[in-house]
């Protein structure tokens, strides 16, 4: 693990020290338009702003954000995508009508960004599989002071679990059909779904949610567009229904999917 934890530091090191390199050499490509030119090029106008290396990032803590960005944007949106499938084979009816939908606002064309926001059953699909089977099914939160919650009283330091699944689950929110894959729960939106209560929380809640949520909706939805145009698809016979915790949910022996050109 932790000679794996050293190659991902020298690979991603060796990443930045070109592009610093690149940088100031002048050099501009369009290398520098993705996460890591803005993040070095920010960073760099920080420092020379305040004119000393006290200010703008480390490069350990450059390396750190490219870890997170990529670890927290890369399993989590695969594992949607893997589960929206596994659900829309169980329910072939959504699939259906799924495919309607992205014909009507695609036709043949590639699916571009302005359509995917015309989108509406595919995005009550996603939220739906988002409610099920959150990639995150739990995330972390500690207090930094002593704190009173209901009937305890913790103090500062506790690391406390948020169950996001369990609250996805739980009838009294969602009502007796919670466990089931109803989409239409979703077709005015979260906030009538959920009432206005923190009942729907797959990429966290307050302060630290999910930076990339928006993104990541957006490439889940092009994804499934792209899939649904080209394919029909069902489970394998040899699918077995076995949801997994190991960070992220995923199918314990993966989805064998029989895809059928269109
Ligand atoms: C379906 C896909 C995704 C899900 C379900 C998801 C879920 C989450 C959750 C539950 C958290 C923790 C929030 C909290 O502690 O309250 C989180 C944090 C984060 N996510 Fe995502 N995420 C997804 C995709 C992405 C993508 C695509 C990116 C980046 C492009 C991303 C970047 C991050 C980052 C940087 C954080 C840490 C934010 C912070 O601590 O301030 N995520 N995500």
């Amino acid at each position: 693990m932790l000679e794996i934890e050293k190659e991902i530091q020298t690979t991603i090191r060796c990443i930045i020290d070109k592009r610093l390199m690149a940088m100031k050499a002048g050099e501009t490509s369009n290398n520098n338009e993705d996460f890591l030119g803005i993040l070095l090029e920010s960073n760099t106008k920080e420092i020379e702003q305040h004119g000393n290396k006290d200010f703008g990032m480390t490069t350990t803590e450059v390396i750190k954000e490219c870890k997170l960005f990529y670890f927290a944007g890369q399993d989590t949106t695969s594992v949607l995508l893997v589960w929206t499938m596994i659900l829309l084979c169980l329910h072939p009816e959504w699939q259906v009508r799924a495919r309607e939908e992205v014909l009507n606002v695609f036709e043949n064309e590639k699916p571009h960004f302005e359509g995917l926001s015309r989108l509406k059953i595919v995005t009550m699909i996603l939220y739906e599989t988002l409610r099920l089977f959150p990639p995150l099914p739990t995330f972390g939160r500690t207090n930094k002071e002593e704190v009173k919650l209901g009937e305890l009283n913790l103090p500062a330091g506790v690391i406390l679990i948020v169950p996001a699944i369990l609250v996805h689950y739980n009838k009294e929110l969602w009502g007796e059909d919670a466990k089931e894959f109803k989409p239409e729960r979703f077709s005015e939106g979260v906030s009538k779904a959920t009432n206005g209560q923190v009942s729907f929380i797959p990429f966290g809640w307050g302060p630290r949610i999910c930076i990339g949520q928006n993104f990541a909706m957006m490439e889940a939805k092009m994804a499934i567009a792209m899939i649904l145009q080209k394919f029909t698809f069902k489970l394998s016979p040899s699918y077995t229904h076995a949801p997994v915790e190991v960070v992220t949910i995923h199918p314990q022996y993966d989805a064998p999917l029989l895809m059928c050109k269109l």
